[in-house]
């Protein structure tokens, strides 16, 4: 027998899944956001997911959308990307792809351009009519970062641990 296996997972729906996977580490009960950085011949390089910076306990500070701006997650919370680019202590990230669940904001755009990032590709876009989300494009636009929507195949990929 030398035919190979059939219906195995692209590189997409690996590192995609590698994405979900890890935002299922987030403790945001709104937004449950992953990205997976690759290099540019398929080699998992970060992961990260949204969360509260290391020390600012989960427990102590707010999960809320709405109140005071000191009393809401916003102020506080390190989205998924900067994570996962804060996460690579490998050197350079010059050239490399990064997947996410969500649309980066334009903060995380900045970061993505000024690491090198130079291909992202996504799966929902939900804040897509947002000025943050307008400026991210725009920046990724200028700076030549290319960007495509994650194609679901419908796969279920079930784990059991
Ligand atoms: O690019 C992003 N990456 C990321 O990790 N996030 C995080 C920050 C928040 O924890 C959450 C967004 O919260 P909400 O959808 O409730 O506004 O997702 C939000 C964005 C915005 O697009
Ligand atoms: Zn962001």
């Amino acid at each position: 027998m030398n035919h190979k296996r059939e219906g195995y997972l692209t590189w997409d729906e690996y590192f995609m899944g590698v994405a979900m996977l890890s935002g299922m580490r987030s403790k945001d009960p709104n937004s449950q956001v992953g990205a997976c950085i690759v290099s540019d011949d398929n080699k998992i390089l970060s992961m990260g997911y949204n969360g509260f910076p290391k020390g600012c306990s989960d427990d102590e500070f707010p999960w809320a959308r709405e109140g005071e701006p000191l009393d809401t997650k916003y102020l506080y919370v390190t989205h998924s990307e900067l994570n996962a680019i804060l996460n690579y202590r490998g050197g350079s990230l010059e050239g490399a792809k990064m997947y996410v669940t969500l649309f980066p904001c334009n903060e995380c755009a900045k970061a993505i351009i000024q690491a090198g990032i130079k291909t992202l590709v996504y799966d929902c876009d939900k804040y897509a009519s947002t000025p943050s989300v307008l400026a991210s494009k725009r920046m990724l636009d200028s700076a030549g970062v290319r960007y495509y929507q994650y194609k679901r195949t419908g796969r279920e990929i079930s784990l059991t641990v």
